[in-house]
């Protein structure tokens, strides 16, 4: 199992965000965490990312205890998170390189690596373009990429299609399906929107800090995912 997340809770205050959430994405699979707003994804990311620590459950990742071997445990782990974090000033290759070297990369080791992810994300050709300059869809390729340099076993998104048209929405989406299905990479993508899922992604449906439904989407959502959403969660996809 790569990712292990096993009766995790966690409460702000007397607001309880999440409760006895548990779900396993086996390695190379692609699972959609769907959930209206307000569903607790944002505050499984943060403990996911030990922006928070996790008092109640266990999280694994790669059989590492993001706990007990949290070093270990986001080694594993790639971020793309809601709000942009590139460096708009930055040329693409420098926010690639930038990045690699954060992660303790010798500039040698970090140019290539930055030159394959660029080749990757099919942005080789616009190396030298500043952030600012590239579309939304771009940028957000540019994210993905700079989050795989480590190469992690995991990577997170975190509803990384907002504020994208819809072609470059249907682009990113199709883009990391084809990094799961090509390079055995295990994705977590959460997001709201139920046209993002394909029937044979794993699926898990969330609400109010709770998982109400886990399995193929085909299987457990077999009219539609739009349907199934409506029906156990009364929230409009
Ligand atoms: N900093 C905070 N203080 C108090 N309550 C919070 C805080 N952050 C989130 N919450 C509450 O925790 C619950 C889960 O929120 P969370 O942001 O994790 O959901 P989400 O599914 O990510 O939604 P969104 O897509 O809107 O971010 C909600 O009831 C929310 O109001």
């Amino acid at each position: 199992m790569t990712l292990s997340v096993q009766g995790v809770g966690f409460s702000y205050g007397a607001n309880r965000a999440l409760d006895a959430f548990s779900f396993n994405v086996e390695r190379g699979s692609f699972c959609a965490l769907l959930g209206p707003n307000g569903a607790g994804k944002s505050t499984l990311f943060a403990l996911l990312t030990r922006l928070f620590t996790t008092t109640e459950g266990r999280i694994a990742v790669a059989g590492h205890d993001i706990a007990t071997a949290p070093r270990k445990a986001l080694a594993e782990i790639g971020v793309v998170f809601q709000q942009p974090t590139l460096d708009m000033d930055l040329s693409v290759r420098r926010n690639l390189t930038y990045f690699a070297a954060l992660h303790g990369l010798s500039g040698r080791d970090a140019a290539e690596r930055s030159e394959a992810a660029l080749d990757r994300a099919g942005l080789t050709d616009r190396a030298e373009t500043k952030a600012r300059e590239l579309s939304g869809g771009q940028r957000r390729r540019v994210e993905i990429a700079r989050a795989l340099i480590h190469r992690p076993s995991v990577l997170l998104l975190d509803e990384p299609t907002v504020g994208l048209d819809a072609a470059s929405r249907a682009a990113i989406t199709e883009h990391v399906h084809r990094l799961c299905a090509e390079e055995g990479l295990t994705v977590l993508w959460a997001t709201h929107l139920t046209d993002e899922v394909r029937p044979d992604d794993r699926l898990v449906i969330v609400h109010r800090g709770r998982v109400l439904a886990d399995g193929i989407a085909g299987e457990i959502a077999p009219a539609s995912v739009a349907d199934t959403f409506l029906a156990l969660t009364g929230a409009p996809a």
